[in-house]
């Protein structure tokens, strides 16, 4: 079987050492290189926590795409760099696989259009946990029958995005299925701004961060006399990792975007 050329951008991040970790060791995967902002022309083994992991690193994504041909890009960095190497990807006919967070409808859009046009498969998945998704899921069911709810996402202290990628797909799959409706007492007034959350089509949204953590979410339904709280829990960045590889095998044959491991997790 032929192996799948990777990159990561990112590599010496917390999720990108994780992704390194993974191709490393998955056999059908292969670590070409990897785009990081620092140590241009070096390689991955000479970093420190990457002993045994050859890879050259380049600091320009163009020229690595050049120069390495990759078939798959797995983007981990910031909002800002994930967008533009996502769409350089699709230029260069890589598909990218990422997990970066802090894309807009609008980016999403722009980036279908690009991917149908190259005729390239591409996931963006703003969490790769499988217990992540089937919170989701199962959000969405409830919704069916619980039309008030509210999200409480808690992140890590170093998160650069708020609300968390997870908690506005989990608004969405649940817009999907309850009409829009104002929650709360028609008179509810904020004495300290910003109380009541962020609203995604009139679902609250509230996000914590703190030391210690990593990546939590809990959906709240409310309905008369009872309530049902679904939550999901990452202790670990290793829970996202069989997504990443799952995501990694399954754009190779896609043509289009896809937005959300929900859609190919049966
Ligand atoms: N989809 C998921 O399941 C999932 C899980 C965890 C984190 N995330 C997301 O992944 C992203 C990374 O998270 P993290 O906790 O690893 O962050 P991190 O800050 O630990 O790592 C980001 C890395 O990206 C690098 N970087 C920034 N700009 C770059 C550029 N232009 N080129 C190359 N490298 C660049 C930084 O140097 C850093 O090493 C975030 O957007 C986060 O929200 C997604
Ligand atoms: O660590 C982060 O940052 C995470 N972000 C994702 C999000 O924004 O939904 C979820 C997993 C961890």
């Amino acid at each position: 079987m032929q192996k799948i050329k990777v990159v990561v951008a990112g590599p010496r991040g917390r999720m990108g050492r994780e992704a390194v970790s993974l191709v490393h060791h998955t056999d059908h995967f292969e670590l070409v290189a990897v785009i990081d902002r620092i140590n241009d022309g070096g390689n991955l083994a000479n970093i420190d926590g990457f002993a045994g992991i050859e890879a050259p690193i380049f600091t320009d994504i163009e020229r690595c795409f050049q120069e390495v041909k990759p078939d798959v890009l797995i983007d981990l960095t910031t909002p800002e760099a994930g967008k533009k190497h996502t769409e350089i990807a699709l230029q260069y006919g890589v598909r990218p696989v990422v997990g970066t967070t802090g894309f807009t409808e609008e980016d999403l859009e722009r980036l279908t259009k690009l991917a149908e046009e190259k005729g390239l498969g591409a996931i963006i998945a703003p969490n790769f946990a499988v217990g992540a998704i089937l919170m989701m899921k199962f959000a969405q069911m409830a919704a069916k029958y619980f039309t008030d709810v509210e999200i409480i996402e808690l992140h890590h202290d170093q998160k650069l995005d708020a609300p968390s990628g997870t908690a506005v797909k989990t608004a969405q799959l649940i817009s999907m299925v309850r009409p829009t409706k104002k929650q709360g007492h028609p008179n509810e007034k904020e004495t300290l701004e910003g109380a009541r959350g962020a609203t995604y089509d009139g679902i609250p949204i509230h996000s914590v961060r703190l030391p210690g953590l990593i990546a939590h979410q809990e959906v709240i339904f409310g309905g008369h006399g009872q309530a049902l709280t679904i939550r999901h829990d990452s202790f670990h960045r290793a829970s996202f990792m069989s997504g990443v590889k799952l995501s990694v095998e399954t754009v190779m044959n896609l043509h289009t975007l896809v937005y959300g491991l929900e859609h190919i997790i049966e």
